[in-house]
Order: C-alpha cells, then sequence, then structure tokens
C-alpha cells in the first residue's frame, strides 16, 4: 500500500455536517456554513437522508469542500465515498470493517475508524486506517454512545499509546476544545457546538483560534 498517495489529514477542528442537527438547513447550507469558516476537513453524516437524497448531497458537499480546499470523508458509506470522490470514509463497529473499506477505497483515499481505547488504536493500524476516532471525550446528546466518558485524561492516556493520529470525539466544544488539543488530538471532531451556533462560520473560526490556542499551551508546558 502506497500511503504516501493519500491526503494528510489537516490538524485542528474536524467537522461533521450532520443531517440530524439543525434540520432546516440542508447539507449543502451547512457545508456552505462550516466551510466559510475556514473548516479544512469536513465528515459528512448522513443517518436520516435517503439513499437518493444521500448521493445528491454527497456530490453537493464533496464538490462544494474541494472547491474550498477542504477534505470530504462519507460517514459509514465507501459506496457514497466512491460514487461521490470523497476523499475517505470513516467507519465504526457497525459499519463495514476497515479492511473491506481500505479493500474498496485503494491506497490513495483516508480510512477513519472509531475505537475505545489503545488496544482498539493499534487494531485499526493493522486494518490499514489512517487514523481513529477516539471518544466520548465529554458527554454528547447527539448520539447515545455505547461506552463510558473517557473525559481529558483517560483522552490523553489513549492518545499516548496510539500509533495512528488521534481524532477526539463527543461533547467537544468552544469551552474544552483547547483542553482537547492540549491532550494530543490531531483534531477535535465538532458536531454540535458548531451548527447549533447562531453565526456557524463564525463558531469554526473561534474552534480554530481555541484548537490553536491549546496546542500552544501544550507546547509552553513541554518547554524548559
Ligand atoms: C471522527 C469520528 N470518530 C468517531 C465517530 C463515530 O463513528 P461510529 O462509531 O461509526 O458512529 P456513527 O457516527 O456512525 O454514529 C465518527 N463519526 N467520527
Ligand atoms: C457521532 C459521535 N460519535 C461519538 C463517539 O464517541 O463515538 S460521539 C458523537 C457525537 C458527536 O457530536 P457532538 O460534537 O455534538 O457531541
Ligand atoms: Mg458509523
Amino acid at each position: 500500500m502506497n500511503a504516501s498517495a493519500r491526503p494528510l489529514l489537516p490538524k485542528g477542528p474536524y467537522l461533521l455536517c450532520d443531517d440530524t442537527l439543525r434540520p432546516e438547513l440542508s447539507l449543502g447550507e451547512k457545508a456552505a456554513r462550516l466551510l466559510a469558516g475556514g473548516a479544512r476537513i469536513l465528515q459528512l453524516r448522513m443517518k436520516r437522508t435517503p439513499p437518493r437524497e444521500a448521493l445528491a448531497a454527497a456530490r453537493e458537499v464533496v464538490a462544494a469542500c474541494h472547491r474550498a480546499g477542504a477534505l470530504c470523508l462519507l460517514n459509514d458509506r465507501v459506496d457514497l465515498a466512491l460514487l461521490s470522490g470523497a476523499d475517505g470514509v470513516h467507519v465504526g463497529d457497525e459499519d463495514l470493517p476497515p479492511e473491506a473499506a481500505r479493500e474498496l477505497l485503494g491506497p490513495a483515499r483516508l480510512v477513519g475508524v472509531t475505537v475505545r481505547n489503545a488496544e482498539g488504536a493499534r487494531a485499526a493500524q493493522a486494518a490499514g486506517a489512517d487514523y481513529v476516532g477516539v471518544g466520548p471525550v465529554f458527554g454528547t446528546t447527539t448520539k447515545q454512545v455505547p461506552a463510558p466518558v473517557l473525559g481529558v485524561e483517560g483522552f490523553a492516556a489513549v492518545v499516548r499509546a496510539s500509533p495512528l493520529p488521534v481524532v477526539g470525539i463527543g461533547g467537544v466544544a468552544l469551552t474544552n476544545i483547547a483542553q482537547v488539543a492540549a491532550a494530543g488530538a490531531w483534531c477535535a471532531a465538532v458536531a454540535s457546538d458548531a451548527l447549533l451556533a447562531p453565526d456557524i462560520a463564525e463558531q469554526v473560526r473561534r474552534l480554530s483560534a481555541a484548537f490553536d490556542s491549546g496546542l500552544r499551551g501544550a507546547s509552553l508546558a513541554g518547554s524548559p
């Protein structure tokens, strides 16, 4: 496998463009607002969109991301990722296994996998994943997650032991994204805190600035 053919995951906020939040906005409109705020990576998460609409939305959102110079991953759906020219997929326990996603997508696209601990991260690496999503870092109402809240310390312990870059997810918000960055996250995935904000683009800008401040704080803490 030629890993160098794949795009690199951009460090910083990782925005979920989700069909369950703000249903009065189309997925294309949500993506446009996230991208206007400077989002560099979007995950299109469609849990209630019917298949034909989902394909149209995937094509629209992937094209918008690429015009903006951002990456777009499809949640769950390898078929839609291939049909829409997306940059990859994110899969969890209820989706295709990562080996199968890699087999279908080939070496040039990203595969992200949900794991709950370091052992899961090592297995994801062996299965061909590029990064792991680890959570829930904090409590969330966006999804009923079948795993306990890790907290910042628990999350940092998984990051330290993970052989792959880690995307922290679950309850990440402007109030805590700096802590997630300082704990060593490569990215911090955000759904509700961005999409439910009165000004989505402005919230993405604030999240990026706060993530960067967390990185700077972590590097100062590590300096002599
Ligand atoms: C970055 C990231 N991490 C974890 C998840 C959760 O994926 P999954 O466990 O498959 O759950 P659903 O999102 O499909 O409900 C994610 N989507 N993104
Ligand atoms: C989709 C998802 N997966 C999680 C996990 O821990 O696996 S937490 C989560 C919801 C993320 O939404 P919000 O940013 O609104 O908390
Ligand atoms: Mg899934």
